[in-house]
């Protein structure tokens, strides 16, 4: 991977979740079919027609074979394996590293390692040596397998904890993740490597091959594990390896951790990478039996006889305590900063609601009066007029019209007469009950609503206004009390076939003219 792409990896943070979360990771498969999730064409066609895959040596193959095959045995392995010594020598050290070697006792055979390691990693080991030694050796794969085998020492120890039988698998799939990026190598050198050099980092290159190929490396991956005759179980674990974090699938759970994990260590800048995976170890949290610290201690620990094992040049080593602790002061600052933003949001809804409400409670009042507008007296007087006819209850209306108020302008002015009109709004106000709408119709009408009021209970607030106003002056000219009168209409829902609100309102306004005709100064009510 040289020509740009180690660099590039390097600067990698973490693994975006994409796709739909897949069954559980299969069952040791040995079918010679496998059913993975296709491939888009025409990516797929370019793809199987292209001659300079990553080809495995012949003893890598020849472990395959077996491991397809139903009815092999520890024994089918260890031969295959034996037939090559350098595959041997590296198996027989990583069954008697401190991970594997029990009690000391030391492995002499093929057979012992494999027995000891399990099937699974056996693989893992031999796939490993079979990719460092394959016609690939001109790049430059450290990055890479350096975050595969970060990721797979992630991937088994959570899997120790969470799904213990599935530890050997989820190390090999964790380790073989990435093996898509090879056969995109081999496929668009120059394309892909323009894309993963403009990329910051896993998610960012996820994303640039999905638009690219319509698919990402971990579907790539699959296909090219089982191009190689890997099992089924394991090609389908690394097609399914990136995708979303479930509580309820312990398995991809594991293996989707483990990408992220290798991310963060590998990251240019650890404490922001791991700041965000400790936010995902906490979201994570009731799920999880391992805190972050712990995993990435046990990993450390491994790191170095792993790497050395497979052969891979040691990751940097990092001190994962002050790492983590200035990761989680991150993770304080940023919680605070949040809770923050989140209490200046919400004072910022809190002052729009009031004002909200403001403009609503205004968008309903007499500019002059400050009492109900006439829209508001007649959207209220709709929704009452349907409410008792619904539950059979009652309501009557007053219309109050002001006496020669036309004459009380020409005489002393507009501005008088709006005084007058904003003292009787008080008058007005202080003449109804708690309940009751006053408002001001138009001009020097005003309407009062009176809910559950038959015509003798309006009629009584209609006595109280006029009372108020032979004692209440409305103004003063020239030191001269000045006082008006009204005409007032009664209607009463009880007193008349009324269809609507309106009829009720041309009802009180009816009887107001009459009393208008009559001589003003007085009220009346309204009779079928
Ligand atoms: N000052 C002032 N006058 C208003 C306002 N709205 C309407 N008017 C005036 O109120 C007067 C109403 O006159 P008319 O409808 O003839 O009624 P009126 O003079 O009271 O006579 P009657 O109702 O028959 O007693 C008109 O001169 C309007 O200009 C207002 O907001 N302020």
């Amino acid at each position: 991977m040289s020509r740009g792409v180690n660099k590039e990896f390097s600067a990698y943070q973490t693994v975006a979740p994409t796709g739909e979360m897949p069954e559980m990771i299969c069952e040791r498969d040995t079918s010679t079919t496998i059913d993975l999730p296709p491939l888009p064409e025409p990516f797929h066609g370019r793809l199987a027609e292209c001659n300079t895959l990553p080809s495995l040596p012949a003893a890598v193959a020849r472990v395959l074979t077996v491991a397809r095959s139903p009815d092999a045995s520890l024994m089918d392995y260890a031969k295959a394996i034996e037939e090559d010594p350098a595959l041997t020598l590296r198996l027989l050290s990583l069954a008697n590293s401190a991970y594997y070697s029990r009690r000391g006792i030391e492995s002499h055979t093929c057979q012992e390692a494999v027995s000891r390691v399990g099937l699974d990693t056996t693989l893992a080991a031999v796939m490993s040596f079979g990719l460092a030694r394959a016609n690939m050796t001109s790049l430059n794969l450290d990055y890479l397998w350096q975050r595969a085998i970060i990721a797979a020492l992630a991937a088994r120890h959570l899997a120790e904890r969470l799904c213990p039988q599935k530890a050997g698998t989820l190390f090999t799939i964790a380790l073989l993740q990435d093996i898509g990026v090879l056969a995109a190598i081999a496929l668009d050198e120059d394309d892909y490597h323009q894309q993963i050099r403009s990329t910051t980092g896993h998610d960012s290159l996820v994303a640039a091959e999905q638009s690219l190929y319509g698919c990402d490396h971990a579907r790539i991956g699959g296909w090219l594990a089982a191009n190689w005759g890997l099992p089924g179980h394991l090609a389908h674990g690394i097609a399914e390896s990136h995708g979303e974090l479930s509580a309820t699938a312990p398995e991809m759970l594991c293996l989707r951790l483990s990408g992220p994990v290798a991310d963060a260590w590998l990251s240019p800048s650890p404490p922001r990478a791991l700041f965000r995976l400790l936010h995902r170890f906490e979201t994570l949290s009731e799920t999880l039996p391992v805190s972050l610290a712990t995993l990435l201690d046990e990993v450390q620990d491994q790191l170095p006889s792993m790497t050395k094992l497979l052969d891979i040049t040691s990751p940097p080593a990092y001190d994962n305590q002050a790492l983590l602790e200035e990761a989680q002061q991150h993770l304080f600052r940023q919680t605070l900063a949040l809770t923050a933003r989140l209490d200046a949001h919400e004072a910022e809804m809190d002052a729009l609601r009031q004002r909200q409400t403001e403009l609503e409670q205004r968008s309903r009042r007499d500019a002059l009066t400050g009492l109900a507008n006439r829209a508001w007296l007649e959207e209220q007087l709709k929704e009452r007029f349907q409410l008792c006819r619904e539950q059979d209850r009652t309501l009557s209306v007053v219309f109050i019209d002001l006496d020669h108020f036309k004459m009380l302008n020409d005489r002393h002015g507009h501005q008088l007469g709006d005084q007058v009109l904003e003292n009787f709004a008080v008058a007005l106000q202080e003449s109804v009950r708690e309940g009751d709408l006053a408002g001001r119709y138009g001009g020097e009408e005003f309407l009062v609503i009176l809910p559950d009021e038959r015509s003798e209970g309006a009629q009584a607030m209609a006595n109280r206004l006029a009372e108020c106003l032979t004692t209440r002056s409305m103004a003063h000219v020239d030191g001269v009390a000045l006082h008006v009168t009204v005409s007032i209409g009664i209607a009463c829902l009880d007193d008349g076939p009324f269809k609507n609100a309106r009829e009720l309102i041309d009802a009180a306004d009816q009887s107001m003219y009459d009393v208008k005709r009559s001589g003003r100064d007085g009220s009346a009510t309204y009779r079928q």
